[in-house]
């Protein structure tokens, strides 16, 4: 990633978001990004959905076990009561936060913050996730990973649930969900 210098000495936040399907990386993708960030000497806060406790209570941890120590909030304006003094704010499973979550952003961004979001950008229906597209439009720069379809070996955008449950929020694993190919998802659908 190629970040211009800021030339007017002031620092500049920015909003980046790291998306895809289950399994892509997108965890890890964070936690290598937040890790990277204090050994920077960056003071880094990093906040997850209270409702995602699938691994651990506080840690976010990734489908391969790698771990960072996190905040679990209950809404997203808690994040601008915690973020006071921090460099660098990470946020996990975005798609599970409320609506207020990309003005949030938006606003440390503009405190001069870097803020590195990750999240599902289609649930299970293949339809965008929570406030994943709007996080999107507002983000200063995107990756999209892919995970393997279990299927065929392609890349895969898709997660597809193997449960008849039809919420769309449903906490999982390998248990109730696998990543597919645009191909293997809609043969199965
Ligand atoms: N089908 C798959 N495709 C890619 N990675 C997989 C797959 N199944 C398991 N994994 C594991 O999942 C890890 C990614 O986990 P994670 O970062 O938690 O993904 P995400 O947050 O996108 O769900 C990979 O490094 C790999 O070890
Ligand atoms: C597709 C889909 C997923 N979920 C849940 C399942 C997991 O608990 C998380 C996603 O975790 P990951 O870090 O991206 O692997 O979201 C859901 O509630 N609804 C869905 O449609
Ligand atoms: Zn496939």
């Amino acid at each position: 990633m190629f970040i211009e210098p800021n030339i007017s000495g002031e620092r500049r936040g920015f909003i980046e978001v790291i998306c895809g399907s289950m399994f892509s990386g997108k965890t890890e993708e964070l936690i290598r990004r937040l890790k990277r960030a204090r050994i920077a000497n960056l003071k880094v806060e990093i906040f997850k959905p209270r409702v995602d406790v699938r691994y651990h209570e506080t840690d976010i941890v990734s489908h391969d076990e790698k771990a960072i120590q996190s905040t679990p909030i209950d809404n997203s304006q808690i994040i601008l009561l915690l973020a006071g003094e921090v460099d660098v704010v990470g946020i996990d499973e975005a798609q599970f936060f409320d609506d207020q979550l990309p003005d949030v952003c938006d606003q440390l961004a503009l405190k001069g913050i870097r803020v590195i979001v990750a999240g599902l950008d289609m649930d299970y229906m293949g339809k965008p996730f929570g406030q994943m597209p709007n996080l999107l439009a507002k983000a200063d720069f995107i990756t999209k990973l892919h995970a393997i379809c279990v299927r065929c070996g392609n890349i895969a955008n898709y997660s597809y649930r193997k449960s008849p449950d039809a919420s769309q929020v449903l906490l999982g694993e390998k248990d109730l969900y696998e990543p597919r190919c645009r191909k293997c998802y809609y043969e199965k659908l």
